[in-house]
C-alpha cells in the first residue's frame, strides 16, 4: 500500500474586500491571503478496494464537529481527483486537525488541498500543479490558496490566486472562539446589512501592498481590513471586546479572520506576541489563543 502525508497551513486574510452578491450567490472578492504556521496533516493510504474513508484526530479542540462521511471536504477532494483521473483505487484518509474548525482560517479548505496532493501521490495519478489548482477551485473558494501558500492576492470569488511582492516574516496571535461561525451565514448577514445600498466592486488597498513590499509590520498593522467585520459582529457582538483586548495590549493591528469568529492580532516581535496572547487568555474572551508566524509554504508532502 502506498502512503503519502501532506502538511498544510491555515490562512488569514490581511484584507478582505467584498463586492455585491453575484447571480450565482457568491461575492466578488479582493483579498490578500497569508499562510500561517498552524498546520493540519492529511495522510492518504491507497487501497485496492474502491472505498474512500476518513478518520479525524482533533489535536486542539476535541469538542469540534468535523464530518467523517462524504460531507468531509477532504473526501470530496479524493472523489473529485478519482473521477477526473479515472483511477479505480480507494483511499484511507487520516486527518490530524490543529486548525480551528469553522474559525475563518480555512481549515476545511486546507484539508481539501492537502487531500488532493496526498491522493495524487498515493495513487500515482501524476497531475501537475495547474491541474490540481483547477480541481481546488471546484472544491471551494479558499482551496487554491492553500495549495499556493505564502502571500497571495485572491480575486474572483477568492479562487483566482496571484502572487504578491512581499518581504518579512510576521508574528500573529489568533483568539479562537468556543464555537465557530458559518461562512454562508456571515455572507448572508453582509447582504442583509447592505440591502438597498450600492456595494462597490472591491479593491486591495494600495497601502497594504506597499506595507508588504516594504516588510513594514507597523504599516501592515494599520492597513488590515475586512468588509465582513460588521456582519460577523452582528452575529457575534462579543467579538468587539476581543478585538479591544488585543488593541489595549498594543497590537500593531487587529482584524477578524475571513468570516470569523477568529480574531487575529499583529505583534511587533515574539515577546510582544506573548504579551498579547497573555492579555487575551487573562481576559477570558476566547477559548484558545494561538501564536503563529507567516508567511509559510502551502500544502507540501512531508
Ligand atoms: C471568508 C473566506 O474564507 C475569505 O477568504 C472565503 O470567502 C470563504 O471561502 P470558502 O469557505 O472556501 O467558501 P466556499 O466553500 O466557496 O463557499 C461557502 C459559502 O460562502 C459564501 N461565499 C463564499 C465565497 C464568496 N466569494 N462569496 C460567498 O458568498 C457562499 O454562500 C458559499 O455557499
Ligand atoms: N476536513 C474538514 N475540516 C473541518 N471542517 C470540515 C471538514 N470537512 C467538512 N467540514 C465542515 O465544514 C464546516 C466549515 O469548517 P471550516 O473549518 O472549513 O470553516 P472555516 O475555517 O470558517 O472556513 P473558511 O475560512 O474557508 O470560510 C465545519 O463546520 C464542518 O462541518
Amino acid at each position: 500500500m502506498t502512503t503519502a502525508t501532506v502538511r498544510v497551513p491555515a490562512k488569514i486574510n490581511l484584507c478582505l474586500g467584498v463586492g455585491p452578491v453575484r447571480d450565482d450567490g457568491y461575492h466578488p472578492l479582493a483579498t490578500v491571503y497569508q499562510a500561517v504556521d498552524v498546520h493540519d496533516e492529511v495522510k492518504a493510504t491507497a487501497t485496492e478496494d474502491d472505498e474512500i474513508s476518513v478518520t479525524v484526530h482533533l489535536e486542539a479542540d476535541e469538542s469540534a464537529e468535523v464530518p467523517t462521511d462524504g460531507d468531509n471536504i477532504a473526501v470530496k477532494a479524493a472523489h473529485l481527483l478519482r473521477d477526473t483521473t479515472g483511477t479505480e483505487a480507494g483511499v484511507q484518509l487520516a486527518i490530524r486537525k490543529v486548525i480551528p474548525v469553522a474559525g475563518g482560517m480555512a481549515g476545511g479548505s486546507a484539508d481539501a488541498a492537502a487531500a488532493l496532493v496526498a491522493c495524487n501521490e498515493a495513487w500515482g495519478t501524476g497531475l501537475g500543479r495547474p491541474e490540481l489548482e483547477r480541481l481546488a477551485a471546484q472544491l471551494g473558494s479558499d482551496v487554491p490558496f492553500l495549495l499556493h501558500g505564502g502571500n497571495a492576492m485572491g480575486g474572483g470569488r477568492g479562487e483566482t490566486v496571484s502572487p504578491v511582492l512581499a518581504r518579512g516574516s510576521y508574528y500573529w496571535v489568533a483568539a479562537v472562539a468556543a464555537t465557530g461561525l458559518s461562512t454562508k451565514a456571515v455572507y448572508a448577514e453582509f447582504d442583509r446589512l447592505n440591502e438597498g445600498s450600492n456595494v462597490a466592486q472591491p479593491e486591495v488597498p494600495d497601502d497594504l501592498l506597499a506595507a508588504l513590499r516594504a516588510g513594514d509590520a507597523e504599516a501592515l498593522g494599520r492597513s488590515l481590513s475586512n468588509d465582513l467585520t460588521l456582519a460577523a459582529l452582528s452575529l457575534r457582538p462579543e467579538l468587539a471586546g476581543t478585538l479591544d483586548i488585543g488593541l489595549e495590549a498594543e497590537a500593531l493591528g487587529a482584524v477578524i479572520s475571513g468570516s470569523g469568529p477568529t480574531c487575529v492580532f499583529l505583534a511587533a516581535d515574539e515577546n510582544h506576541s506573548l504579551d498579547i496572547a497573555m492579555a487575551l487568555a487573562g481576559a477570558g474572551v476566547c477559548a484558545d489563543v494561538i501564536q503563529a508566524r507567516g508567511p509559510v509554504a502551502g500544502a507540501r508532502l512531508v
